[in-house]
């Protein structure tokens, strides 16, 4: 909940309230990410989709390739407008026009700091030159944004005569902005409160102090109608305000909306995969935590009452509800995955089941589908004869195509193929797929690596989700070597998915 101190600090259900994307620009200046053009194009496509309002595509001024990006995001002729980020000279906005956008932000230092000790001007001539930059833009027909970058450490008096000249000039909007991320919810609204006297207002938050959704919020409720995010809160430092936390929190706080929000989880992973940022476990809307419960308590509560340990429905932002095992799994949640996989126990046998899951989860491990129905098929004495089982693996990666050949029992029956592939995993995995061919026809829905040892003589836990019809399996397989454990847990995952396709599904919700 955002910090609210009085009752005009509220937000109106029936305000206009845009959102401002900058993933492109202040997202891909977090350390370690740059963007191809394909992957801005894929990227500004997505947020299209979710009805994001701006989409900053980047800096115009920052080379040729950058440019080519830009222009590749103004040619997809999207209903979102297009910008450019402009450092406070007139070579920035002519670089901008190259790339044909829709509009510009022209930021200039407003804190001392920055005037001063950065760009090396007084405060007369920046409000000079922010009119002539201002001017020149509008002679060109761009949207102008003015940023008073340094914002939130500046002199309010000073902010305000900022705006005032921006604005005169022709500015579109003045933005206020934390740059350090630096400031509370108390400041922010103050000042924002004293610039929308002014004109149209944005807010471009960070996040260093945990502070930038409830900055955001204090300054729409101050009166900014447009908010600058990123996609998963990627930026500089902590990272920009998120674009799925902004716009859930106009949504269930406020009834305000923003966005397409069944978008956002497919756009969070969309910009996960480009800048190879992973998404972390316990992030608000997209983390893989945000609608997975374990707890005993939590599990029970839920299979009772969807909405007891949530806030929202996970399909409101694209997201499925997941129930995990380990040290805090209670019967209730056992018995629901069991039945998830078609499988049936009694009560005592439940009981025991749920007994040795908390066992394996006092050990540290996290226990998969797999070990549940390993633990399951112990207890209950079901044994069964593996559809699938990995008998020899063979990878090379050291010649010009790394190729594998892999021996499997099927059905008791010995089956032997080869594959190829970008890499020794891949090429074992290409191998599997030709041994089963039809049987293999399942979707990989996730694939990860941890290295559980440091140094090069590491154990990996490679851990897969694979999924079949309305049936998914996650098995973790931990091997010294990356290509073994790999194939052995898709193996696994198979081996799963084909023998719970002689089950009956679990019946459906109500
Ligand atoms: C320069 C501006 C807009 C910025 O990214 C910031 O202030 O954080």
């Amino acid at each position: 909940m955002p910090v609210t101190h009085s009752p005009e600090q509220t937000i109106a259900s029936d305000r206009t309230v845009r959102l401002l994307d900058t993933t492109l620009r202040d997202g891909e200046q977090a350390p370690g990410v740059s963007l191809s053009p394909d992957e801005k194009v894929e990227i500004a496509r997505s947020l299209e989709r979710a009805g994001v309002s701006v989409i900053e595509a980047g800096s115009a001024c920052t080379g040729a390739g950058e440019r080519q990006a830009i222009s590749r995001v103004t040619d997809l002729d999207l209903d979102a407008r297009v910008t450019s980020f402009c450092r406070g000279m007139k070579g920035d906005i002519d670089l901008a026009l190259e790339c044909d956008v829709d509009g510009v932000h022209i930021v200039v230092p407003s804190s001392d700091r920055h005037i001063e000790g950065k760009v090396g001007t007084s405060r007369e001539d920046n409000l000079e030159r922010t009119a002539e930059l201002v001017a020149y833009a509008k002679d060109h027909d761009l949207w102008v944004e003015v940023i008073g970058e340094d914002g939130s450490r500046a002199d309010i008096d000073y902010l305000e005569e900022l705006a005032e000249t921006s604005l005169e000039a022709g500015a579109d909007r003045f933005c206020f902005a934390d740059t350090v991320g630096h400031t509370g919810p108390e400041h922010t609204h103050e000042a924002v409160s004293r610039l929308a006297e002014i004109g149209p207002v944005s807010a471009h938050t960070h996040d260093d102090l945990g502070l930038g959704v409830t900055n955001a919020l204090a300054a729409v409720s101050a009166g900014a109608d447009l908010v600058h995010c990123t996609v998963d809160g990627l930026g500089e430092r902590a990272g920009n305000v998120a674009l799925e936390e902004v716009a859930i929190a106009l949504s269930h706080v406020y009834d305000l909306e923003t966005l397409d929000l069944e978008e956002l989880y497919e756009l969070a992973q969309t910009v996960s995969r480009a800048t190879g940022v992973q998404l972390p476990p316990n992030k608000a809307v997209i983390g893989e935590n945000a609608f997975t419960h374990e707890s005993g308590i939590h599990t029970d509560g839920t299979l009772k009452d969807d909405k007891m340990y949530e806030p929202y429905a996970p399909e409101t932002v694209g997201r499925e509800r997941r129930l995990a095992l380990g040290k805090h799994t209670g019967r209730a949640g056992v018995k629901a995955t069991l039945e998830e996989h078609g499988v049936e126990a009694d009560d005592d046998e439940i009981a025991a089941i749920a007994d040795r899951v908390t066992e394996l989860g006092d050990r540290g491990r996290r226990v998969t589908d797999a070990d549940l129905l390993a633990i399951a098929e112990d207890v209950t004495g079901e044994d069964r004869d593996r559809v699938v089982d990995l008998l020899d693996l063979t990878a090379t990666s050291g010649g010009a195509v790394p190729t594998a050949s892999i021996r499997l029992a099927v059905d008791g029956e010995e089956r032997v193929a080869s594959g190829t592939g970008s890499g020794p995993v891949d090429a074992a995995v290409s191998a599997v797929r030709e041994a089963l061919g039809a049987m293999a026809d399942a979707e990989l829905e996730s694939y990860h690596v941890d290295a559980v040892t440091g140094g090069t003589d590491a154990v990996v836990t490679v851990e897969v989700t694979m999924g079949r019809n309305d049936r998914s399996v996650t098995v973790a397989r931990s091997e010294a070597d990356i290509t073994r454990a790999s194939v052995t847990a898709m193996v696994d995952a198979l081996d799963r998915l084909l023998a719970a396709d002689q089950q009956p599904l679990a019946p459906a919700d109500d």
